[in-house]
């Protein structure tokens, strides 16, 4: 084995700092093995001390831009989060010509196009394969295995957080408040957990996926992110009555109208593998045109899944440092100057089969009133369930499933419905993906 050393410093020593501490440790020999040079942790950046890891002799500041700043790291691991400290962490960083390696989707959906010209600048790279999916080689998947192809899709349970709620809410009747507890005691949710339910962490992540699927800057403010909050047992219910279950979903399309980027419940055909991703397992099937549908699944959050993650982007910048190669792979892909800033598609042009639930007077006629609106917009019904009136209602829940309609189209659809006087309230909306690629 060669004796040369890579010298990494660690700042942050939280849920993801502590699991690359520890994995660190424990399989040094073959990591060091594998990246060709003997990877030292040369410095830990880190406010406390983490009852989860041992630091042994390992030197530690409590000051983490002082890693930024120790002239023998050569690499710097931002396990912070967040866009503040941690953005001026990585840029003093690069600045001083240190290699980075994040699991930080916020830094880089928003801060990225910036992140990635200032490593450019500097000759240096910046590596983020925990910061999608956690444990799940996507990226690289994206950047290099998949190289070859023009990526058409990929649609992926992106949030672990999000995915272990409704998993458990489904399968154990659990209260959403008391898993989401559970899911931060668990290390898998954000500081702000909001990020989780409400699918800006998807949307962070989705954002990432489809600049390297498609070839495009970071564009998040272009995502389209409803999370999960809205749901209720029983739509849950009702999808499975229908032969679906309810999947959060981030999906990216190219076509020759935009590209489609959104983050939304879903209703998926049981029989399809990403329908049966539960818990805190993530699953991202991207379809591309030479090799067709392949499906990535692990592990998306939690303290050694994402470190695992982190701890193979270190190797890979070992490796390149031990040959005195840099920047073998451009950030998102394809080289810098030839990214393209495709246009995203409007949420109102966008084509899918839709799940619909409303209250209706149990009365003849009204239903009749209500397939004449769709038929009116040339939305079709696939399937109807009418349930029978609890006691002393008058009013039924219809739950329909459409053929393929553009939002707009549902938008005016809907509108009309709700408001005929034999409807209450909101009719109740999700999208559906056959996902058949
Ligand atoms: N937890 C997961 O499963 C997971 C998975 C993938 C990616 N991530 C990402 O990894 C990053 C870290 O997440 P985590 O779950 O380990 O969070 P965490 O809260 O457990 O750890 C963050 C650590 O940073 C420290 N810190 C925060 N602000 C600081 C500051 N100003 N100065 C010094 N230290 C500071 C905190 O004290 C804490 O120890 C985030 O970007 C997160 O999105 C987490
Ligand atoms: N909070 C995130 C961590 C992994 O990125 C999740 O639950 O998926
Ligand atoms: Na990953």
């Amino acid at each position: 084995m060669t004796s040369q050393a890579v010298k990494i410093g660690i700042c942050g020593l939280g849920t993801v700092g502590s699991g690359t501490f520890n994995v660190l440790s424990r399989n040094a020999e073959a990591i060091s093995a594998r990246a060709q040079a003997n990877v030292e942790i040369a410095l830990v950046g880190a406010r406390r001390d983490n009852p989860a890891c041992d630091l042994g002799d390992t030197p530690v500041s409590r000051d983490i831009f002082e890693v930024a700043r120790d002239p023998q790291v050569q690499v710097l691991v931002e396990l912070i989060g967040g866009t503040g400290v941690a953005r001026e962490l990585v840029e003093e960083a690069l600045a001083n010509g240190k290699h980075v390696v994040t699991a930080n989707k916020a830094l880089i959906a928003e801060f990225g196009n910036e992140l990635f010209a200032l490593a450019q600048q500097n000759n240096v790279v910046i590596r983020y394969e925990a910061a999608v999916a956690g444990g799940i080689p996507i990226i690289k998947a994206l950047r290099e295995g998949l190289a070859g192809n023009r990526i058409e899709w990929l649609a992926g349970i992106i949030n672990g957080t999000g995915n272990f709620i409704l998993s458990e809410m489904r399968d154990k009747g659990r209260d959403f408040a008391d898993v989401l507890a559970e899911a931060q005691a668990l290390g898998y949710a954000e500081a702000d957990p909001t990020f989780d339910v409400e699918g800006v962490d998807a949307a962070h992540k989705l954002v990432i996926l489809a600049s390297l699927a498609f070839g495009m800057p970071l564009q998040f403010s272009s995502v389209y992110t409803e999370g999960i909050t809205r749901l209720t047992p029983d739509d849950v219910e009702y999808a499975e009555e229908l032969g679906y279950r309810i999947k959060h979903l981030g999906v990216a399309k190219q076509s020759d109208r935009g590209v489609e980027l959104r983050v939304h419940p879903t209703l998926i055909p049981e029989a399809r593998l990403l329908a049966n991703v539960n818990g805190v397992k993530n699953a991202v099937l991207v379809e591309g045109d030479a090799v067709g549908p392949t499906l990535y699944y692990g592990a998306g959050a939690g303290a050694e899944p994402t470190a695992s993650a982190v701890v193979a982007d270190i190797v890979d910048l070992a490796r390149e440092i031990s040959v005195g190669q840099n920047c073998r792979v451009p950030a998102l892909g394809f080289a810098a100057d030839k990214l393209r800033d495709l246009p995203i598609l409007p949420m109102q042009e966008v084509v899918t089969p839709w799940y619909l639930r409303m209250e209706a007077e149990d009365r003849p006629g009204v239903l009749s009133s209500i397939t004449a609106i769709f038929s009116e917009h040339g939305i079709s019904i696939e399937a109807l369930i009418q349930k029978a009136p609890a006691a002393g209602e008058t009013r039924v829940p219809l739950i329909m499933l459409t053929n393929a309609a553009a939002q707009g189209n549902m938008d005016e659809a809907v509108a009309t419905i709700e408001a005929l006087d034999s409807v209450s309230g909101e009719v109740a909306r999700i999208r559906v993906e056959a996902l058949d690629g």
